[in-house]
C-alpha cells in the first residue's frame, strides 16, 4: 500500500493549522500508487488529498506544483494545490516535502472506450498549450539523459535478445535527439505519465465526463509528441498485446488535433517517439523490478509489457497522425 510515512490524525491537525482549510474530519490513507505516500484528507471546508513525496526533492517539487496551480488558474482539470498562511504552496511532515490538493472527483476506466480517449485527447492538448506560458523550467526527468544512465545497470539482467533490443532503441533515440529534428518539435510543460489511471472520470460509461487529470510528479519539458505517445500507449492498446485498438487510437489523435493540430515534423517523428514511450517505460519498470529502492515493498509493474510495446513499435508500421 502506498503509505510510506505514516501520518496520524495528531499530525494532521497539526499540519491544517499552517493552513486555512478548517478542521480534520477524516484521513484516509490511499492504498493505490508506489511512488508518494497519499491520504484523503476532508477538513470542515472540503475534500483534499495529501501527498508526502518519498523521492522528489524540495528543489524540484515548485515545478509540479506551480504546474497544477498554473493549470487550474486557467480552467484545465487537475488538483489545485493549496496555499499555506505564508504563501507558499509546498510544507514538510514527518520530514518529507508535502503538498495538498483539491481531491477530483470521479474515478478511473480501466477499459476506456472512444469517448474517454477523446476526452483525455483534447484535455490533453488543452493542457500543453495552457501551460505554454509557465515559468519554470525543469526537464523531464525520465528522459534520454535518464535512459542513458540507467541502461548499464539493466544489461546483466537482460538475455541477449533484451540487451539488443535496448542498445538499439537507445541508439535511434541518442541518433533521433542530436540530429536536429527533436528540436523542432512543439515542446513545452508535459505530463508525461498520463496512463488510465492518472485520469479520473464521472458520468457513465456511454456518456463520461472529464474528472481531471492527476499524479503530474512525472511532469517535465519535453516534446508534446513525446506525451501524446506515452498515452495512446496506454489508452489506445489491447493490454494482452499492446497492439493498437484503431477506433480509440483514432479518437484519441482526432480530439487532440482538434485542439492542437499536429505539424509536419511531428508526422514525421511519430514512430520514433512510440518507441521512445516505450522505451521510458520499459526501463523504468525493469529498473524497478531489478534494482527496487529499499522501502519500496510494492510488487512493481511488469516490465515485459513494455518490451512487448516496444516490439510492436519497431516492427509494425506507425499509424498515421491526423491530417489538417
Ligand atoms: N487529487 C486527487 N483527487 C482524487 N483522487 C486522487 C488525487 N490524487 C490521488 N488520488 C488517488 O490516489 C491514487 C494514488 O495517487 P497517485 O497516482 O498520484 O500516486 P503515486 O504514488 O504518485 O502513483 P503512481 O504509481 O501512479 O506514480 C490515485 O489512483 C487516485 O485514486
Ligand atoms: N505509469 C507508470 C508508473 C509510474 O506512474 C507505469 O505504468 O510504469
Amino acid at each position: 500500500m502506498a503509505v510510506f510515512t505514516p501520518v496520524t490524525e495528531d499530525d494532521a491537525r497539526t499540519l491544517l493549522r499552517r493552513y486555512q482549510l478548517g478542521e480534520l474530519v477524516a484521513l484516509r490513507g490511499i492504498t493505490a500508487g508506489i511512488e508518494n505516500t497519499n491520504y484523503f484528507l476532508d477538513t470542515t471546508r472540503g475534500a483534499y488529498v495529501l501527498t508526502l513525496f518519498e523521492v522528489l526533492t524540495g528543489e524540484q517539487l515548485p515545478f509540479y506544483i506551480e504546474l497544477m496551480h498554473h493549470l487550474a488558474g486557467r480552467g484545465v482539470p487537475v488538483p489545485e494545490p493549496q496555499t499555506l498562511l505564508d504563501g507558499t504552496r509546498l510544507t514538510t511532515l514527518n520530514g518529507k516535502p508535502a503538498a495538498i490538493v483539491t481531491r477530483l472527483s470521479g474515478g478511473y476506466e480501466p477499459e476506456p472506450g472512444p469517448a474517454h480517449c477523446a476526452l483525455a485527447g483534447q484535455t490533453l492538448a488543452r493542457a500543453h498549450l495552457a501551460a505554454r506560458d509557465f515559468p519554470i523550467h525543469q526537464p523531464n526527468l525520465r528522459g534520454l539523459d535518464w535512459w542513458k544512465a540507467t541502461a548499464p545497470a539493466l544489461t546483466p539482467f537482460l538475455d541477449t535478445s533484451q540487451g539488443e533490443l535496448l542498445r538499439r532503441t537507445l541508439d535511434e533515440q541518442i541518433a533521433f535527439a542530436t540530429a536536429g529534428a527533436a528540436a523542432k518539435l512543439p515542446f513545452g510543460p508535459a505530463h508525461c505519465d498520463l496512463f488510465r489511471d492518472n485520469v479520473l472520470f464521472d458520468g457513465t460509461f456511454e456518456s463520461p465526463h472529464m474528472g481531471g487529470f492527476i499524479d503530474f510528479y512525472f511532469a517535465g519539458c519535453d516534446t508534446w509528441l513525446f506525451d501524446v505517445a506515452v498515452s495512446v500507449n496506454d489508452w489506445c492498446i489491447h493490454r494482452a498485446t499492446g497492439a493498437f485498438v484503431r477506433r480509440r487510437l483514432e479518437a484519441w489523435l482526432q480530439a487532440y488535433h482538434a485542439v492542437r493540430p499536429f505539424t509536419e515534423e511531428e508526422r514525421a517523428a511519430w514512430p520514433v517517439m512510440l518507441r521512445a514511450a516505450a522505451l521510458r517505460f520499459w526501463i523504468s519498470r525493469l529498473y524497478d523490478f531489478h534494482l527496487p529502492r529499499p522501502a519500496q515493498t510494492l510488487k512493481p509493474h511488469d516490465p515485459r509489457h513494455f518490451e512487448r510495446i516496444l516490439r510492436l513499435r519497431t516492427e509494425q508500421p506507425a499509424p498515421d497522425l491526423p491530417r489538417p
